[in-house]
């Protein structure tokens, strides 16, 4: 049954003896990693579910995943937004259909349909898999499950604010998330006006050919980048949600971008600190703690050189093993 009326469960806010020796201070992580479908996704996810439900719905769509080419041959990940969609049907007991591009691998069909969900393969890439979704969700009492562009999406996500507020009382130096969609950004945003916390410095992180969010930023506008070349498929949206761009005008964000190679030694580094093993989507937010950009914001004088802790929001993710992170150590060189 939905704890206290939703599906996801309030996360761990542990402190990282290893990350704060390596930040200088007090290091916090949101462990979103052990929510129910894997990820942070199933608060907004859920949320929109229920809601969509109460207005009728008897039928969810989603098309999730992306395409991930690992080495020549190019394969679709079943995207983290689909499976919280699949968790969220099962648990509300009404059918779902998650549309993957014609290139998803076997054991991603297999895994959204043992969380119940029938999968229709369409087109040769996502945008076209989406287009099928939107096609399906013109039936009757059909809704098409947004992954991060959603008011209901980002009201889902506050409450991850709300229970550090609980648990924390005093607000956080800092904040840390990754950046995709930016439904994350946006539902933190919401979360941290709404707790009167809206003073607290965030710092988004991208990987270099995901990084829709910084390049929008750069250009004053949204832009739609020609393709994603990133590793972090989970980040790998071409053109961030407008409410993401927004948020830069009502909060401190400092937006920075990684590369693939810093996100998958920080994935590596917190399996060995802290036995997590998530994606480099995931690892890319830890980067910015690993690969000492902090330390450098502070360094600069725009982060106080003295922040009382900062607050990593460890995003989690399905699409990562141990035979996956050996194949991206060494696509990316690394020992
Ligand atoms: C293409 O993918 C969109 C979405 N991933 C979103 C995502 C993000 C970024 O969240 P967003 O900024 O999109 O709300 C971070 N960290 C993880 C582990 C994620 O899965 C998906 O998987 O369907």
């Amino acid at each position: 049954c939905a704890q206290g009326g939703h599906f996801h469960v309030v996360t761990p806010l542990l402190e990282s003896r290893a990350l704060s020796q390596v930040a200088g201070t007090t290091v916090f992580l949101k462990c979103e990693n052990v929510q129910p479908a894997g990820s942070f996704k199933i608060r907004g996810i859920g949320h929109f579910c229920q809601e969509a439900v109460k207005r009728g719905c008897r039928h969810l769509v989603c098309s999730s995943g992306h395409i991930s080419t690992s080495g020549t041959r190019k394969r679709t990940e079943g995207g983290n937004a689909g499976f919280a969609a699949a968790y969220a049907a099962r648990k509300l007991g009404i059918p779902a259909t998650i549309v993957l591009p014609e290139g998803t691998s076997p054991h991603v069909v297999r895994r959204l349909q043992g969380e119940g969900a029938e999968v229709q393969l369409a087109g040769k890439v996502w945008d076209e898999a989406s287009l099928k979704a939107q096609e399906l969700a013109k039936r009757d009492g059909w809704v098409n499950v947004p992954p991060f562009d959603h008011p209901l999406i980002w009201e889902g996500h506050a409450s991850l604010v709300r229970e550090l507020k609980a648990a924390l009382g005093t607000p956080p130096g800092a904040l840390v998330l990754a950046v995709g969609g930016g439904g994350l950004l946006a539902g933190v945003a919401a979360g941290l006006i709404e707790v009167g916390w809206q003073h607290v410095p965030i710092i988004t992180a991208e990987t270099q050919g995901a990084h829709c969010f910084n390049a929008a930023i750069k250009a004053g506008k949204l832009v739609t980048l020609p393709d994603i070349t990133s590793v972090a498929k989970s980040l790998g949206v071409k053109t961030v949600a407008r409410r993401a761009l927004e948020c830069t005008k009502e909060l401190e964000i400092f937006s920075e971008v990684v590369d693939d190679a810093q996100a998958v030694n920080a994935v590596q580094k917190f399996l060995d600190d802290e036995r997590m093993l998530v994606e480099p989507a995931c690892g890319a937010a830890l980067a910015v703690i690993y690969s000492g950009l902090l330390g450098r914001l502070q360094a600069e004088g725009r982060l106080s050189p003295s922040l009382a802790s900062v607050v990593v929001i460890v995003c989690g993710g399905n699409n990562i093993n141990s035979q996956g992170l050996q194949a991206l150590k060494a696509q990316l060189g690394q020992s």
